[in-house]
Parts: C-alpha cells; structure tokens; sequence
C-alpha cells in the first residue's frame, strides 16, 4: 500500500500511511516536518531490533535506524535488513554488546549479533578522496546525524528514525516519497563522484519501487555516465539484475538507455536499438534467468557467444548454464514443437522460465499444452529408468560409446511410447537390436 498525499493551499500536507497504525501527520514548517512525524506501531522486525537503540542510548550515545530500511517502513515494503547509525565509536559499541564482529571496523562499521538476528552498526561518519570514484581515501567519524546523512545517495535513503518512532527528515525525502522522485542528496554529480554505482542504484530503485527520476540528478547521471567504468562488472551485474526484475522495469530500462549508462557495461555498448525494445515489451521478466535471456534475444546473441556474455558479466557456471538451456528451449520452441525426447532432456523449470519468456517476448506458445505433455512423459527423470549401463555391460553389451546410444535409444522409445519402461519389454527390446 502506498502513501498518499494532499497538498492544501497553505503549503501544509498530510501523509497517510495505512499500514502503520497512526498515521495522520501535518506539517507546517520545516520545524514540524523535522519533529512531528511520528511512527507508533512499529513492525516486528523493527521492535525486534528496538533494544539495541535502547542500550545505546542508555550509556549516552545517539542511535538511530537509517538507509533503506526507515525508506521501506514509510514505503509498507519488505524490510531485510536493518542498519544503525550511532555517535558511538566502534570500540566503544563492542563494549555494549556481548557478540560483535568486525565487519568493517575502518569504516565504522560492526555487526552486532543480537537474538538471533544481526545488525550493521556505523559509526556516524563522512568521506572524503574517492580518487577512484568507487571508495572514499579517508573515513572521518562525526558527532551529528545530521553530517552522517549527508553523504548519503539519495534523499529518500537519507531519512533516519529515532528509539521513538520519530522520523529525522533533513532533506525532504518524506516529500520525495510521497511524490516518487528519485533524488541525490545536496548535489548529484559529488554523490556520484564519491561512488559511481550510485547512478546504478538510481535506475535500479525507478525499477523496484516505480519511481521517477528528478531532472538534476538525471542530467548527472547523464553527464557522468563514463565513470561507471571504473565500478566492477560484480557491483553494476548485482544492481542491473534488480533493476531487470523490478516491477517498473520497463520505465528504468528507459532511463538506463537516456542516460547512456548502457555504454558503459558489457555487450550493450552501442547496442541502444536493439536493447530499446524492452520497454515495449508485452510483459518485463520477474527472475534473473529470464532477464538475461530476454537480453540476450533482444541482442540476437549467436548460441555460441551466451557463455561468453554471461561470463562477462561475472555471473556464476550455474547462472550461465541455465540461461543457456532457456535460450536454446526459446529457440527451439519459436520454430518447432518440441518431441518428448526434448522435453525430457530439459528440465521443468527451464520449460517454465522459457514459456514466460516467450510471453515476455510476444511470442506466446501454448504453454498448457506443453505442460500436460510433460505432465504425461513416461519417463521425467533418469531415475524412472528401469535399467542402467550396468545392466547393459551384464547383458553383453561391451563397454563404450555403445552402451550410451542404447541408453539414449531406450529412452526415446519409452517416451514416444513404442516400449513399456520394464525389464521383460527391454529385454526383447535389445534381443530384436
Ligand atoms: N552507494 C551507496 C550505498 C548505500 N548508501 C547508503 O547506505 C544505505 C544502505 O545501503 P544498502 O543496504 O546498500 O541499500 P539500501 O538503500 O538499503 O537498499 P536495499 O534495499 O538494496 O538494501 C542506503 O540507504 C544509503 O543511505 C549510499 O549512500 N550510497
Ligand atoms: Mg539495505
């Protein structure tokens, strides 16, 4: 459920947010939108982490939620993990909890292992360098929030909630929340200049929370586009896939392309025409392996260059084999009804993944008829086979390539359903060979 928002005559406004028990919130001066807005039933998720702030607080320090999680609380979206800022020194929040490791101790950074579930506690803190546009040179702790949330990306990942519900909002990031505006914090080209991936980020959140993009910082991505080379394939791969199977892909995709960012990655560079079709795309795809199939299609990708692609993008043996299979069951299917030997070789997930592929690409099979024949193949996995190579060696077959033909021809004889899977069956079977 989204937030919704009226804007009166007086400039003053008001959030609803359904889910969270209050919540009818005015503000009328930037005093107001700094204290009033307040959160009073916290999820679980997030009472569950309040007594971290509380032991914090209690020996004098400031603590506070920040990031993505206050962002998604106001947003009513899943929360997955859960970050503290604090005025604390790193040393000094190790004393506080009994189990602790040293995530990050140069950056200020601790997780504290606290009933079962664990926290990323930050020293508040500023940057300065980034020579390399990817990492600060120098880490510099300071003592007020307000200096922490600066650094950050973009305003709507800048908000910070206190022990009491109380929403610190020196941005307007509630604002931007409200009016779905992607927007870097203070001037966008320094916040790229401090991390490159941040252009990335900005794409990818348009797509996972159907945001738009503010002018300005759209004209800094745009005008700072190259730097993203400097980021590794790793970082851009993690953030392109988010931004693929986001709910407002389509939208993001744009962006990704006015921008020019696509220059900048593996195998898109000049490729704009081709790869603008995404977003006219009946349908956007919902997994990792069906975007990158839909990319590679979209690229007209020769078979023989898919493990390259994948693997220039770093993507994992097991990532690469399954968009493999996916794009030849494509193929295959869009000029052939597959036998049942086919089907049988090719696993039922790939079969799904690759029928909501061809609806992604307009080019719809008959996907039930596809699954009713699988539903009715004989034999859907090697196992089912009542016999094995050894069987084969023990009826005098000779050890060697031969035997795997066999295997191969039993197989498909089953599955067209000119022999039983049985032994009596197979053994005539072979006595006839
Ligand atoms: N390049 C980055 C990465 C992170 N952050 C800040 O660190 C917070 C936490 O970062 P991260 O967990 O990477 O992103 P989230 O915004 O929490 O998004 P996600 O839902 O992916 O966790 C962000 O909200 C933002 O305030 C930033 O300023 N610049
Ligand atoms: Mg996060």
């Amino acid at each position: 459920m989204n937030i919704y928002h009226f804007l009166s005559k007086t400039n003053s406004y008001y959030l609803i947010l359904p889910n969270l028990a209050l919540n009818l919130v005015k503000f009328n001066s930037d005093y107001e939108r700094k204290s009033i807005m307040n959160i009073t039933e916290l999820p679980n998720v997030f009472k569950a982490a309040l007594p971290i702030l509380n032991k914090i607080n209690k020996v004098g320090y400031e603590a506070y939620f920040v990031g993505g999680c206050v962002r998604d609380l106001l947003l009513n979206r899943h929360i997955h993990d859960i970050d503290i800022a604090t005025s604390a020194y790193p040393e000094e929040i190790k004393q506080i909890f009994e189990k602790t490791i040293d995530t990050g101790i140069k950056h200020g950074t601790v997780t504290v292992l606290y009933e079962g579930q664990s926290y990323e506690i930050t020293t508040f803190r500023t940057e300065s360098g980034y020579q390399d546009y990817r990492r600060p040179d120098k880490v510099t702790f300071v003592q007020n929030l307000s200096e922490d949330l600066k650094r950050r990306d973009f305003t709507i990942n800048a908000l910070a909630m206190d022990a009491e519900g109380k929403i610190i909002d020196h941005f307007y990031g509630l604002n931007d929340l409200v009016v779905h505006n992607i927007k870097a914090v203070g001037k966008a080209e320094n916040r790229f200049h401090e991390d490159a991936l941040r252009m990335m980020r900005a794409v990818r959140f348009m797509s996972q929370l159907g945001f738009e993009l503010d002018l300005d910082t759209k004209k800094a991505i745009f005008d700072n586009h190259e730097l993203l080379s400097k980021i590794s394939i790793e970082r851009i791969r993690d953030e392109f896939v988010k931004m693929g199977v986001g709910k407002s892909s389509k939208r993001a995709f744009e962006v990704f392309l006015d921008t020019e960012l696509y220059n900048e990655v593996p195998y898109l560079e000049h490729k704009k025409e081709q790869l603008s079709v995404f977003s006219k795309l009946n349908f956007s795809p919902v997994t990792e392996e069906t975007f990158w199939a839909t990319i590679i299609i979209l690229l007209k990708l020769p078979n023989n260059e898919i493990a390259k692609f994948m693997r220039a993008w770093k993507n994992s043996n097991a990532m690469e084999h399954c968009v493999y299979d996916i794009v030849t069951f494509f193929d295959l299917l869009s000029y052939r009804i597959p036998s049942n030997y086919e089907l049988f070789s090719t696993n039922l997930d790939t079969i799904m993944q690759t029928l909501d592929l061809s609806n992604i690409l307009g080019q719809p099979v008959n996907s039930q008829a596809i699954i009713d024949r699988y539903e009715a193949l004989p034999l859907k996995n090697e196992s089912e086979l009542v016999i094995d190579g050894n069987y084969l060696l023990k009826k005098g077959i000779p050890a060697g390539p031969r035997i795997g033909e066999l295997l191969i021809e039993i197989k498909k004889a089953i599955l067209e359903r000119k022999l039983e899977n049985n032994i009596s069956a197979i053994d005539v079977f072979l006595n006839n060979k």
